[in-house]
């Protein structure tokens, strides 16, 4: 087991419906993943499953070198997650926020780590200010900013853009630019492949419970890459009428 992420044969079932069926995916330290789907593919699910929030029906699942869900605690401390809810608390400031959680992870140097972390995200003026007078690209950062302060091995980001204007994107959008030129490694999902395109270092496609194709971002132009994608759900579409 060498790579940073491992998955093997992964199913997840809900019931009688199986959502995940066979997936195998892996990371490699520092690179950047989009993984791309349409709504409904199982994204959202699949990253639950390696954040530890969800378990597998089948399968083998490593991070870090540990496995889930049964060494679930090691994988926590070494995974930042950036889900649908921001887990901030609105009656604390950003700084607060930052603090309880820099606490909870036993982070070093602590004020210094989290002055560094307001600065990345954009929120060093608004520090003092509670979080519930946030807009919500600003809780947005300050989430990341949370998801990065002890500094885990792996980011995992699902839909990270969802309910922000076109402003508050950009804005977002700096900020992964800047996790991106860290070297960090990171899984994000999306359904907009325009949103990851300058971002990613490879692009994977989930569809029918599988990751039915992958390609490195190396050298493919903008065109290249829309008709990976495309094809990607064309196969998808195919596979779905045949099946009917
Ligand atoms: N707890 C659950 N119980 C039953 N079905 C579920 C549960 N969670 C997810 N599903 C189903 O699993 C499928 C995949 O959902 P998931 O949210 O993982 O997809 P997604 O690719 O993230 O979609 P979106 O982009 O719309 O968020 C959907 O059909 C969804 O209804």
């Amino acid at each position: 087991m060498s790579s940073l992420i491992e998955v093997r044969s992964l199913v997840k079932r809900f019931g009688a419906k199986i959502v995940l069926r066979q997936l195998n995916f892996h990371v490699e330290t520092g690179e950047f993943v989009a993984l791309l789907g349409p709504n409904g593919a199982g994204k959202t699910t699949f990253l639950r499953i390696l954040a530890s929030l969800a378990r597998p029906s089948l399968g083998e699942v490593w991070v870090a070198g540990f496995r889930l869900p049964q060494q679930a605690a090691h994988v926590r401390r070494r995974l930042g997650v950036v889900s649908h809810q921001p887990l901030l608390y609105g009656d604390l400031s950003a700084e607060e926020n930052l603090r309880f959680y820099g606490r909870m992870y036993a982070v070093k140097d602590l004020e210094a780590r989290i002055h560094e972390v307001l600065e990345l995200v954009g929120l060093v003026a608004r520090r003092r200010d509670l979080v519930r007078t946030f807009s919500r690209g600003m809780q947005q950062r300050l989430a990341i900013g949370r998801a990065i302060l002890h500094d885990p091995d792996v980011l995992l980001l699902d839909e990270p853009h969802t309910g922000l204007d076109q402003d508050a994107c950009d804005m977002l959008d700096g900020v992964l630019r800047q996790i991106a030129g860290q070297g960090r490694t990171v899984v994000m999902t999306s359904h907009d492949l325009a949103r990851v395109e300058d971002l990613a270092s490879r692009f994977d496609v989930l569809t029918g419970g599988r990751i039915t194709a992958s390609q490195p971002a190396d050298g493919l132009p903008r065109d290249g890459l829309l008709a990976f994608y495309r094809q990607a759900l064309e196969s998808q579409r195919s596979l779905q009428g045949a099946t009917r």
